[in-house]
This record gives structure tokens, C-alpha cells and sequence, in this order.
């Protein structure tokens, strides 16, 4: 006998942006929301009865009113006030999932001054929250995402199995690239206002995981994306004491040296590479998770 074991339903892809006046200077906040609940709502897929479904039109009408009540920074915040709502409103949902992107928007420096309205799209790099909020307790996962890094030396790797399956020769220096994907996962908060409590930490975190991020990257001559990877997670559970684990994936956007010995001895390899072949794919993809104890 089948039987439904998971649903969620709701709203994706909700675009919202929001302008905040402090006398001439604005502020301004662009995110993406998908509010997706959970709770007694089996018949509407078992039996065709809609009586327990708020339509996804209303979630998307509720998400817009409460980004107008509620302060939509931090995005943490932001997440779990509209997800306790959905629970206040609807005795019979019991979760709301509600992630949302902050889009990037940086004020412009006109003149070498700051301008109070006018903002620019400084790279693609996004922050992100994933909340799960429930009468039991709020679980919150912050990240940082699409942060594109490279370093042209300060890289190394060697001492990998060899064996008849490798042709990649060791290295002791080469290009390294990714993608920044961080995720720092919160300790379980028991309500909102625990949450309201930590605010400023959400700023803080992801201050620190960018910083921690860039310091680690540059400054270390890493022996692998795995170690580098690693010691990013160690610093930044020690520096956000409220959060349980921290995560990372990260792609290995590998660039190739090119032989070009073929064209008059043209030395462009080991010491002598400057010109290189970036790789589209395949890519390596290194992740890992470290809990504290
Ligand atoms: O940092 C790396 N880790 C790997 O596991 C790996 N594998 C590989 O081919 N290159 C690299 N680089």
C-alpha cells in the first residue's frame, strides 16, 4: 500500500526588495525567498481535498507584507520571524523552510564619497540562509556562495597514490581556484526571540568566514584543497561560538600548463609556465563538514 511519507509545498523564486530611508540615505536589500511549509496537509495530495492548503499565491502575498513589518536584516532574522508566522497563522503546518539569496548591492563611492541612493553589483557572490522553523525550535545554516578566488602560486600537491590508474604529475607550485561555497550551521535556537537576541552575530559569522576565507586562502602555501579546506572550518567554528559545524565545497577549477616546446623550443612549463589552459570541466569537488565536539 503506498503512502505519502514526504510533502512540502510553497512558493520559489519570490523576488523582493526592499528600500529603508535614514534622512538622505537609503539602503537598499534585493533577495530571492522560498517559503516551503509542512504539517497536516496529507489529503490535499491523498484525496484531492484543498480545505488545509494556503494557496502559494498567498504565501507569496504573506512574504511580501511581512519584508514591509519586519526588518529583512539580517536575513537569519528575517527567515525566522516569516517562518513563525506561518505556525502562529496555521495551527496544522507545523514547518516552515524558508531560504532565502541575498543579492549583492554596494553602495557606490562617487568623489571619494559614499553616495546615499546609488549602488553597483560588485561580483556574483551571494549570502544565504536556510531556516527550519518549527514549534520545537529553529534550525538556521548561513552561507557565503559564488566567491570566485584564485591564487597563482602558494599551491601545492604531491604524495597522492600512484599507481597504474595517475598521470598527474606532483607539484610543489600551481595555480589554485574555486568557488567559495561556506556553510555555518547554528546550534538550535528555541525560539525567535533567541534568534532576535543573536542578531548582530549573523553579520559578525559572515564577516569572519569571508575574512578567514580570503586570509587562509592567500596567505597559506596549501598542500591540497582538502587541508586548506579544513583549516578554513577550524577558525571560524572558533570564532562563531554559536554555531555547531561548519561545511565547504569547493570546486578545483584546475588551469593546465601547455607544452608549447613544439614551436621553436618554447619553454612554458614547471618554472618557466606563465601561459596556462583554464579547464571548464571535469573539475575536481572537495567537500567536507567539522563538528565541534
Ligand atoms: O587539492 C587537490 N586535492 C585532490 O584531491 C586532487 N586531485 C587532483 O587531481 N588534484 C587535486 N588537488
Amino acid at each position: 500500500m503506498p503512502r505519502l511519507s514526504a510533502a512540502r509545498y510553497g512558493k520559489d523564486n519570490v523576488r523582493v526588495f526592499k528600500r529603508e530611508k535614514d534622512g538622505d540615505v537609503e539602503t537598499v536589500t534585493e533577495l530571492t525567498v522560498c517559503c516551503l511549509l509542512e504539517g497536516k496537509i496529507e489529503e490535499s495530495y491523498t484525496v484531492a481535498d484543498n480545505s488545509p492548503v494556503v494557496a502559494t499565491d498567498s504565501i507569496k502575498n504573506t512574504i511580501f507584507i511581512k519584508a514591509k513589518e519586519y526588518p529583512v536584516n539580517p536575513i537569519e532574522l528575517f527567515a525566522s520571524m516569516l517562518g513563525q508566522h506561518f505556525l502562529d497563522k496555521y495551527p496544522h503546518i507545523t514547518v516552515a523552510n524558508v531560504d532565502i539569496i541575498k543579492h549583492k548591492w554596494s553602495r557606490m563611492v562617487v568623489d571619494g564619497k559614499p553616495h546615499p541612493h546609488s549602488f553597483h553589483r560588485d561580483g556574483d557572490e551571494k549570502r544565504t540562509v536556510e531556516a527550519r522553523v518549527t514549534r520545537e525550535g529553529i534550525d538556521i545554516k548561513s552561507s557565503l556562495k559564488n566567491l570566485l578566488v584564485l591564487k597563482s602560486t602558494g599551491s601545492m600537491f604531491y604524495g597522492y597514490v600512484q599507481d597504474e590508474f595517475t598521470t598527474l604529475k606532483e607539484t610543489w607550485d600551481r595555480i589554485l581556484s574555486t568557488d567559495v561555497d561556506a556553510t555555518w550551521a547554528w546550534k538550535t535556537f528555541p525560539n525567535v526571540a533567541a534568534v532576535t537576541e543573536q542578531a548582530a552575530a549573523f553579520d559578525k559569522a559572515f564577516d569572519d568566514a569571508r575574512t578567514i576565507t580570503f586570509k587562509t586562502f592567500a596567505e597559506e602555501n596549501s598542500p591540497s584543497v582538502q587541508a586548506t579546506m579544513y583549516k578554513m572550518c577550524e577558525q571560524i567554528l572558533d570564532a562563531a561560538p554559536a554555531t555547531a559545524s561548519v561545511s565547504y565545497a569547493l570546486p578545483n577549477k584546475h588551469y593546465f600548463e601547455v607544452d608549447l616546446a613544439w614551436h621553436k623550443g618554447v619553454q612554458n612549463t614547471g618554472k618557466d609556465a606563465e601561459v596556462y589552459a583554464p579547464q571548464s570541466g571535469p573539475n575536481g569537488l572537495i567537500k567536507c563538514e567539522v563538528t565541534r565536539d
